[in-house]
């Protein structure tokens, strides 16, 4: 099949990777230029687990083009895949400012009727609203026929995500398009859930939300465990193991970050608004998720005594979750503008966010290379993101290197037991803290 992605991001430029992969002639489309040329010079912009090794074989095959002119891309192209963002607006609403150009850009390049394939994350009714837009602005008669496609992958596993996904959803009323999405998918022999356009886009929104409100009411317990001494590990293993809960999701920590979750329920809660119909629960999953990060800067400065001016802090792990080097909605962002503005230094390190990094956090963030180099005459060390590398760091060099040792383990990236008995101060999220002496 001939197709054209627009918008070469995580979602455009992992779908248009894949879908070349199973053997589509793909061109993706971005407006920037600097972009497209790293891609076509084989390089992916974007850290993302076995996707430049795709995007390379599948240059090599001639079935994969990126170019940021529409005329060149869209030409002969049966369906188009529409992946720009839709960030939040000032009101919490999902800002279609991309879209809406993109869709008032293309018109003028399409010549016969096309499919359109919606993979951003739109509110309920974008859809349609696309079909009429294209319509209505068309040079020539054509029909649209639109699709809502929305896109689960998760960031750091998003190739291995494309490829063994739990389910496509395919939001379709037209049932040639429908028979043209079956047919692209095929190949990833993965379980499809048709259902109309309004459906479809309520199903990415309700599943995001869903897994925010599993984070938000885990941290919750998390945090009453802390007074009650619990061990949320524990807690959520025994409620996971039912069945009708499910273990996933209830990872205690510092809250949730990322492009998505943070911003799909601040949409659906402003769609809610503004049908009249306000989504309590959501209000609730975002405060929760909003206090985490401040509960783990003022245990820190509760720990120094109420002031942690001049000390020296050092961040392990920046990025919003492990294997990515993206920093939006990060919870290190919070926390570091706290802690800087409370007055103490920071070290800083991530295995690859920190060039991302240093546009979001305090200018006077230290950056460093190792582990080593950030745990070295800090004061103590605070744990932001489960990297692997972090994860199995031997934890007697905390003694090693921090001047006196204390951790603080946004993530519980270890087990209680490692700490007991090790002369390491431990303090991670719902369980018991370790002291010195235990
Ligand atoms: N990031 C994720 O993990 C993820 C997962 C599922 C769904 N989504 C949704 O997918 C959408 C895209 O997210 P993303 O993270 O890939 O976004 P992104 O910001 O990484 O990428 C968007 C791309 O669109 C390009 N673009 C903007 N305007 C354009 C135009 N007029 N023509 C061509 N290109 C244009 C930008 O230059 C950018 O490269 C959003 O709606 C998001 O909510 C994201
Ligand atoms: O038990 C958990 C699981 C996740 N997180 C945090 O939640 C955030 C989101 O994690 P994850 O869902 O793994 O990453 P994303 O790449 O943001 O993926 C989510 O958002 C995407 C964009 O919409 C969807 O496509 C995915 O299905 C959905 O999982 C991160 O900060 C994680 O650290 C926790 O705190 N505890």
């Amino acid at each position: 099949m001939n197709i054209a992605v627009i918008g070469i991001g995580y979602v455009g430029l992992v779908t248009g990777v894949c879908l070349s992969e199973i053997g589509n002639n793909v061109t993706c489309i971005d407006i920037d230029e600097e972009k497209v040329k790293t891609l076509r010079s084989g390089k992916s912009p974007i850290y993302e687990e076995g996707l430049e090794e795709l995007l390379q074989t599948n240059i090599q095959r001639e079935r994969l083009h990126f170019t940021s002119n529409y005329e060149e891309g869209l030409a002969a192209k049966e369906v188009i895949f529409l992946a720009v963002g839709t960030p939040q607006g000032a009101d919490g609403s999902a800002d279609l400012t991309f879209l809406n150009t993109v869709c008032s850009d293309i018109v003028k390049y399409l010549h016969n009727d096309v499919v359109i394939v919606t993979k951003s994350t739109v509110p309920i009714g974008t859809n349609e609203h696309i079909k009429t837009s294209i319509e209505q602005n068309a040079i020539t008669n054509l029909t649209v026929k639109v699709v809502s496609n929305p896109e689960f992958l998760r960031q750091g596993t998003a190739v291995h995500d494309t490829f063994n996904g739990d389910r496509i959803v395919i939001g379709c009323e037209d049932e040639e398009a429908m028979d043209i999405m079956e047919e692209i998918y095929k190949p990833y022999n993965i379980p499809i859930v048709k259902t109309d356009l309004r459906s479809a886009e309520m199903i990415k929104y309700a599943s995001n939300t869903f897994l925010a409100t599993k984070i938000s009411f885990i941290n919750e317990i998390a945090n009453l465990c802390e007074h009650v001494g619990a061990n949320v590990d524990d807690v959520a293993n025994g409620i996971g193991m039912d069945g009708r809960i499910g273990g996933r999701f209830l990872k205690a920590g510092i809250g949730y970050g990322g492009s998505c979750f943070p911003k799909d329920t601040n949409a659906i809660i402003a769609l809610g608004n503004r049908v009249d119909y306000p989504m309590f629960i959501l209000e609730s999953v975002q405060y929760v998720n909003e206090k985490q990060t401040d509960i783990l800067v003022d245990k820190i400065i509760k720990r120094f005594s109420g002031n942690i001016e001049d000390i020296t802090i050092a961040l392990l792990g920046l990025a919003f979750k492990a294997n990515t080097d993206d920093m939006r909605g990060a919870p290190s962002v919070q926390v570091a503008h706290r802690i800087i503005d409370a007055g103490a230094k920071i070290n800083a390190y991530d295995p690859v966010a920190v060039e991302n990094a240093k546009s979001v956090l305090p200018k006077e963030v230290n950056y460093v290379k190792t582990i080593e180099e950030v745990l070295n005459h800090a004061n103590c060390a605070v744990i932001l993101t489960d990297w692997k590398e972090i994860k199995e760091y031997p934890i007697s060099l905390f003694r090693q290197y921090l001047s006196y040792p204390i951790v603080f383990d946004g993530r519980n990236c270890f087990s209680l037991e490692k700490f007991n008995g090790s002369g390491i101060e431990y303090h991670s999220v719902g369980r018991p803290s370790i002291n010195r002496q235990n």
